[in-house]
């Protein structure tokens, strides 16, 4: 089972070890941050939280991170800084999916964040879920009663939902999600003066997918993991079409007033949902290994 400091007898600084990094990599390219957070949401839904979505493409895997789902995902590559500072204390010790769960929780703290009391102790898949992404992840469009049920089947609750959302308060989307809502007619639902300011962003009805057209997730604080969100919400400022659901739907927006009006309670609500989620359905015993390299099965 998943135990709190699980690595304190084989490699008791593995935690201080991620936090270091982290840290070292925040201060070098601060949206490295903002990845280890989505990272966790992206790992955890589907299936387990076995650092499936760190596999990349070889010998039989097809990676879920090529998957539309995954759109927009990046700092992969600095997983591996993690994971070699790891390696070099404590080798084949602490798996790539704690790697996952403990840079998530220091991205958090150094956005701003809350401290979330995890557990250790995950292995590590030997396959990609890349074939059933779609059961598991949400999309953008999706309604809110889809949403919740996908969370639902992960334990966490509708308030914890409408916290994790919260994450929407740091980072950027870009313009390929967002033009079904500006173009051919803006939808009716959002800020005039805001979606004026989208359409400066995303000038066109079909951007190249492959270019960097983007508009920040919460123009206020966007490197802040804070309530604004829910105050954009309120404001007719929610980016995607499942965030401003959030408020036009009964059963969340309660949560998202609350979340608005109170920073603490937000951070509260969105650590104890974080915990829910980063403890959905571990690898441990002798199911999975222990990756040495993050992207690939350990081989032989
Ligand atoms: C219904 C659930 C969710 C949907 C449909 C969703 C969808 C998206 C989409 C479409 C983007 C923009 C990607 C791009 O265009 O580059 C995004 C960004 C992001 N999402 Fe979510 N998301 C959801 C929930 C979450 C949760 C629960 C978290 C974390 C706890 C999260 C963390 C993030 C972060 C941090 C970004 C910014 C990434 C960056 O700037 O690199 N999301 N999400
Ligand atoms: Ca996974
Ligand atoms: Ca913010």
């Amino acid at each position: 089972d998943l135990q709190l400091n699980y690595y304190s007898d084989s490699c008791p600084r593995a935690e201080e070890i991620v936090k270091e990094e982290v840290n070292k990599l925040y201060n070098k390219h601060g949206n490295t941050a903002v990845s280890w957070v989505r990272n966790l949401f992206h790992d955890c839904m589907v299936k387990s939280c076995d650092a499936s979505l760190l596999l990349e493409t070889r010998s039989g895997i097809v990676s879920e991170q090529v998957s539309q789902r995954s759109f927009g995902m990046r700092n992969f590559k600095y997983i591996n800084t993690i994971k070699e500072a790891l390696e070099s204390e404590c080798p084949m010790t602490v798996s790539c999916a704690d790697v996952v769960a403990l840079s998530a929780r220091e991205g958090v703290v150094m956005l701003g964040g809350p401290h979330i009391g995890l557990k250790t102790g995950r292995r590590d898949s030997k396959e990609s879920h890349a074939t059933v992404i779609d059961d598991f992840l949400p999309n953008h469009n999706d309604s809110i009663s889809l949403v919740l049920s996908r969370f639902q089947s992960t334990g966490v609750d509708t308030e914890g939902t409408v916290a994790l959302l919260g994450a929407h308060s740091v980072g950027r989307v870009h313009c390929v999600n967002l033009v079904n809502r500006l173009y051919p007619d803006v939808d009716p639902t959002l800020d005039p003066e805001y979606a004026a300011y989208l359409k400066r962003r995303c000038p066109s009805p079909e951007p190249d997918p492959n270019s960097v057209l983007y508009a920040r997730n919460d123009r206020e604080t966007p490197m802040v993991l804070d309530n604004m969100y829910y105050k954009n919400l309120l404001g007719h400022k929610g980016l995607l079409l499942v965030d401003q659901q959030l408020v036009s739907d009964p059963t969340t927006s309660p949560f998202v007033k609350n979340m608005a009006s109170d920073n603490g309670y937000f951070h509260d609500q969105f650590s104890r949902a974080m915990l829910l989620l980063s403890e959905n359905n571990p690898l441990t015993g002798d199911v999975g290994e222990i990756r040495k390299d993050c992207r690939y099965v350990n081989s032989g």
